[in-house]
């Protein structure tokens, strides 16, 4: 009996293409075939390699490449894109605006070319604006295109409200609605940590300084790195959605979907909960909010259309 081995490509060779490509191996979710730039292609070849030899290791029956040629992404089930450029300390996400759509561009053509009907990922910055310029360039309907923001926020977030409160993360439950920038909305009234809601355990100025951390966290840690932003967390986000999707899930993930009256908005892409399974996003989930959660959201999505306009 064969049994059809799945294929994740990741666009991207660098610091969230490599490790994200690492745990989809290390765990055994796919075959995994990295592309980069051809001037990057023996070092991509490299890291395959020794990524490929780190499997019998850690014991998974996958195999690893690396190429610049699309050719060997044909039929991929997922990919991902983080190809392009990070952001630098003192920088907005804004700024790699014009550079990484002209890329988002030219690597979404080779991917549909050689995987027409495949779910596509967008990691690259700024992300709710890559997502829909994936989108328009790639001709797939709107649930088989979408992008990584808020698996990483909540994480943030509940990672901050773990250690507040010296209680495990994974009773922390949160969500993280709107754009992935510094005006993103924590909803604490759908947060609790097993099933007792956050109000209950921390004061409102104790939560208060937490979304402002949570909002500021990719900036922490470009602060921190100095040159680069953060990977170790946006590649376990990219590899909880990737493995939703392969195994056909239907996880309850905020996702940066496309929206068509959703929440109000129309013909825009930003983080809302969603369920992801073997389709992409299988629908997107409307939380009823209060007044004052509608302005924040409505506030962060001005945020998103003044990059779209970037784009026009
Ligand atoms: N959405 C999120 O939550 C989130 C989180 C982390 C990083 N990011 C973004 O992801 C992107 C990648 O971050 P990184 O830390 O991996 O950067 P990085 O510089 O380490 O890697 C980027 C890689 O893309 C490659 N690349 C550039 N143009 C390409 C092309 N046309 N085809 C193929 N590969 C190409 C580069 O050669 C490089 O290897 C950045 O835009 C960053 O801001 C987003
Ligand atoms: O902050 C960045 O530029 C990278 C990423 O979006 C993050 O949130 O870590």
């Amino acid at each position: 009996m064969s049994i059809k081995r799945r294929k994740v490509s990741v666009i991207g060779s660098g610091f969230t293409g490599a490790t994200t490509a690492l745990n989809v191996a290390q765990q055994e979710l796919a075959d995994v075939v990295i592309v980069d730039l051809p001037d990057k292609e023996d070092p991509t070849k490299g890291k395959a390699l020794d990524m490929l030899e780190s499997t019998p290791v850690v014991g998974a029956d996958v195999n690893v490449t690396g190429t610049s040629d699309y050719k060997d992404t044909k039929d991929s089930d997922v990919v991902i894109i983080t190809a392009g450029i990070a952001r630098k300390p003192g920088m907005d996400r804004e700024e790699l605006v014009n550079t990484n759509a002209g890329i988002m561009k030219t690597v979404t053509e080779q991917i549909v070319k050689y995987s027409p009907d495949t779910r596509i990922i967008v990691l690259t910055n700024p992300a709710d604006a890559m997502t829909y310029a994936v989108y328009q360039a790639s001709g797939l309907p709107k649930n088989r295109v979408f992008g990584q923001s808020g698996v990483l926020d909540t994480a943030r977030f509940r990672a901050f409200i773990a250690q507040e409160l010296s209680m495990s993360v994974e009773d922390v439950q949160g969500f993280v609605l709107g754009g992935h920038g510094d005006d993103m909305v924590p909803l604490i009234r759908y947060s609790s940590v097993g099933g007792v809601p956050l109000t209950d355990l921390l004061s409102q100025d104790r939560i208060d300084k937490i979304v402002e951390r949570t909002r500021k966290g990719g900036g922490e840690i470009v602060s921190l790195l100095g040159d680069g932003s953060a990977y170790y967390a946006p590649a376990a986000a990219l590899t909880q959605m990737i493995e939703a999707i392969l195994k056909d899930k239907k996880r309850i993930l905020p996702t940066i979907a496309y929206l068509e009256g959703e929440y109000g908005y129309n013909d825009l892409y930003v983080g809302v909960p969603t369920i992801l399974g073997s389709e992409g996003v299988e629908r997107v989930i409307e939380l009823e909010l209060t007044e004052d959660e509608k302005q924040d959201l409505s506030t962060s999505v001005d945020s998103v259309k003044n990059v779209m306009e970037l784009l026009q």
